[in-house]
């Protein structure tokens, strides 16, 4: 088959890549500079696997802008925040024949991706499988080869032919698909995991297995899945896990699959990016308060991750003052 990748990041590459040892035609559409710029200086992406094994791997990278090409499914791995901008810049390849496969965090995507795309050939998912950039054409796949799971479905719930197509595909790229046909329930799993291991492991900074190695972990995961599902009934969401399967699957990806891994949200914190917490937490908190409930937990953990986001920015700005106002300094230093 013949995939496109909307988003060249780190999850972006993981897919691109394996789809493409697996056979099948792909090519890299990206908007930032220095990634597509480096892509084609080195011939390719440096693809590590748990910081081993540096290979280069040959991609074709272009520009939105200067894309023409016509796929038969596009892979949407971008951040929530710059997803609108993507698509806009990408929208003179898009026809409607091809279909859409996203697995990003959070919510959100969705509805952006159906003003492009038509509803029967839009597949959502979600990837428990970690992964990171360390910079510009550079990508670290974390975990074993073929370790990683993955669930999607068809914003229809209707499995077609050319659904079967590309999870075979998939399975053939060894990424463990499981198709279901409960879109709303499939998606809100991952939102709910995210919700308690991104957020507090981005806001004490540490690993996956490092919070689920506290004592008291279980009971912060229980609260924040309770709370969340305490939304998701009321929206009248058939939840994929029970709240007991989703603390396993927690404890499961925190502390076997991933432990050394910091999720994407303390990446985009670590590098004074914004993170995507409005689209988790945040999102729950709207759903929530939709059905008239607060989910207060998660409204306060949103406030915290973004009183982090500013305090990091007012940093950043205080220390570019200093460095205008005293270059003498800085010159004899
Ligand atoms: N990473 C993971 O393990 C997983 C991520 N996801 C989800 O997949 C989607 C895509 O995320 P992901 O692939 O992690 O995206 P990345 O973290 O790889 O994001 C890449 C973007 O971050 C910006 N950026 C700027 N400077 C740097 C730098 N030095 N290093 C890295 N990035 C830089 C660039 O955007 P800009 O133009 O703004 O500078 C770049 O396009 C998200 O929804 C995420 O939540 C889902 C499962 C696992
Ligand atoms: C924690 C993890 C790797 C789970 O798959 C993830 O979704 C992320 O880092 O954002």
């Amino acid at each position: 088959m013949k995939f496109t990748v909307l988003g060249a990041g780190a999850m972006g590459y993981r897919y691109g890549v394996l789809l493409q040892e697996a056979g099948n035609e792909v090519e890299f559409v990206d908007t930032w500079k220095p990634n597509v710029e480096k892509v084609r200086q080195q011939g390719g992406v440096l693809v590590s696997r748990d910081h081993q094994n540096t290979r280069l791997v040959p991609v074709k990278m272009f520009y939105p802008e200067e894309y023409q090409g016509n796929p038969d499914v596009w892979v949407v791995f971008t951040k929530q925040m710059q997803l609108a901008d993507f698509l806009k810049r990408t929208a003179h390849c898009f026809n409607e024949q091809q279909y859409v496969l996203t697995c990003m965090n959070g919510m959100g995507h969705v509805e952006k991706l159906l003003q492009h795309f038509k509803p029967e050939k839009l597949l959502a998912g979600t990837a428990l499988v970690a992964t990171v950039l360390n910079g510009p054409g550079n990508v670290d796949f974390i975990g074993a080869r073929g370790a990683g799971t993955m669930n999607l479905a068809n914003y229809t719930e209707k499995p077609d032919e050319t659904t079967h197509k590309i999870v075979a595909e998939l399975k053939k790229a060894q990424f463990n698909p499981n198709l279901t046909t409960n879109y709303r329930g499939t998606l809100l799993a991952k939102v709910v995991f995210n919700s308690v291991v991104n957020t507090l492991c981005t806001l004490f900074e540490i690993t996956m297995g490092e919070f689920a190695g506290y004592p008291g972990a279980d009971q912060l995961s229980r609260q924040l899945i309770d709370e969340a599902y305490d939304v998701c009934e009321r929206a009248g969401i058939q939840m994929l896990n029970t709240r007991q399967q989703e603390l396993d699957s927690v404890n499961y990806v925190s502390k076997v699959a991933n432990p050394l891994h910091y999720p994407s949200m303390y990446q985009d914190m670590s590098h004074d990016r914004p993170t995507e917490v409005d689209y988790i937490n945040g999102y729950l908190v709207e759903l929530g308060r939709k059905y008239h409930y607060e989910a207060k937990t998660h409204a306060f953990l949103t406030h915290l991750v973004h009183l982090a986001e500013h305090t990091r920015q007012q940093n950043l700005q205080q220390a570019a003052a200093k460095t205008e106002s005293s270059p003498v300094v800085e010159a004899e230093a």
